[in-house]
C-alpha cells in the first residue's frame, strides 16, 4: 500500500543515526529537572517504544525528538543538524521528514477527515490527483471509510485518533513519532494500528511510539525505552 522512497539524497550517510542525544537535559523554566543525562541514538529505520510511568517524561521526550522544545543542557543532532544551531525558519523543513501523533491529536476543526490527512502533502505542493486514492486508501484502511468526508467536531475520539496517524504516515516520514496512539481504539483496531506502524518501518521509516499499553508492546519484539524519574533506560 505505502511505497517508501528516501526524502533525503544524503544517503552516502546512511550509517548515521536519525537522532542522536549527548548528556540531554530538560527543565520546564525555574522547575526541576524532568529528563537528565539521555545519551542514546534512534537508528535509521529503527523500531521502538517508548514507557515508564505517568509524569516520568515521555511526553517531553517526543517533544525534544520534534524539536519543538530545546534542551536545557547536552547536544541533539538531528538529521547530522545540531539542533541549537538550526536557524527558526529552518525548523519547518526539517520537520517536514517527521511524523508525530500527538496525544491531543490538532486536527484542523475546519477541515475534512480527508482533508486533514492530506494536508502534508498539500503543503508540500503535491497536485491532489497523485495522491487522492492514497489518501482514501489509508483512510478506509484505519476504518474511515464511512467518514471521509466529516468535521472533526462530530468524530469519537478514537476516529480523532485514526485521522491523526493517518495524517502523521501519510507523507512516508523517515521518522514516526506517536504519543499514546492506541489510548482511544479497542484492542482489534489497536492490533490493526501497530500493524500499520510495522509497514511502515519495513518500508523504512524508523518508528517510537510512547506508550503505557503492555499488551502492546508484548506483540512485538522491539526495542525498549523506559523512563524513570527523569533518567533513560534502553533494553535492546
Ligand atoms: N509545559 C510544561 N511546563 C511545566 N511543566 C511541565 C510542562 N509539560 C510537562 N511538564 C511536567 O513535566 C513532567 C513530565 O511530563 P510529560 O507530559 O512529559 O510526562 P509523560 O511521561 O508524557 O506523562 P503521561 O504518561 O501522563 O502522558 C510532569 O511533571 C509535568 O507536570
Amino acid at each position: 500500500m505505502l511505497v517508501y522512497e528516501p526524502q533525503t539524497s544524503d544517503l552516502s550517510d546512511w550509517a548515521q543515526p536519525l537522532i542522536h542525544f549527548e548528556n540531554v537535559g530538560l527543565r520546564y523554566g525555574m522547575g526541576p529537572e524532568i529528563l537528565r543525562d539521555l545519551t542514546f541514538d534512534v537508528p535509521k529505520g529503527s523500531f521502538q517504544f517508548l514507557t515508564g510511568p505517568s509524569g516520568a517524561g515521555k511526553t517531553t521526550l517526543l517533544r525534544l525528538l520534534f524539536m519543538s522544545l530545546q534542551p536545557t543542557r547536552g547536544l541533539i543532532r538531528s538529521f547530522g543538524r545540531d539542533i541549537t544551531r538550526i536557524p527558526r525558519a529552518e525548523l519547518p523543513m526539517l520537520r517536514r521528514r517527521v511524523g508525530i501523533v500527538f496525544q491531543d491529536f490538532r486536527l484542523l476543526e475546519h477541515l475534512t477527515t480527508y482533508e486533514n490527512v492530506a494536508l502534508p502533502l498539500r503543503v508540500r505542493g503535491k497536485e491532489e490527483q497523485s495522491y487522492k486514492q492514497d489518501v482514501i486508501e489509508l483512510l478506509k484502511w484505519v476504518g474511515l471509510g464511512e467518514r471521509i468526508n466529516v468535521l472533526p467536531p462530530v468524530l469519537s475520539g478514537g476516529e480523532k485518533q485514526r485521522v491523526a496517524i493517518a495524517r502523521a504516515l501519510i507523507d512516508r516520514p523517515e521518522i514516526l513519532l506517536a504519543d499514546e496512539p492506541t489510548g482511544n481504539v479497542d484492542p482489534p483496531m489497536a492490533r490493526r494500528l501497530l500493524s500499520l506502524f510495522l509497514e511502515l518501518n519495513r518500508l523504512g521509516t524508523a518508528v517510537i511510539i510512547a506508550t503505557h499499553d503492555l499488551a502492546l508492546m508484548d506483540q512485538v519484539d522491539a526495542r525498549r525505552m523506559i523512563l524513570t524519574d527523569g533518567r533513560l533506560d534502553i533494553y535492546e
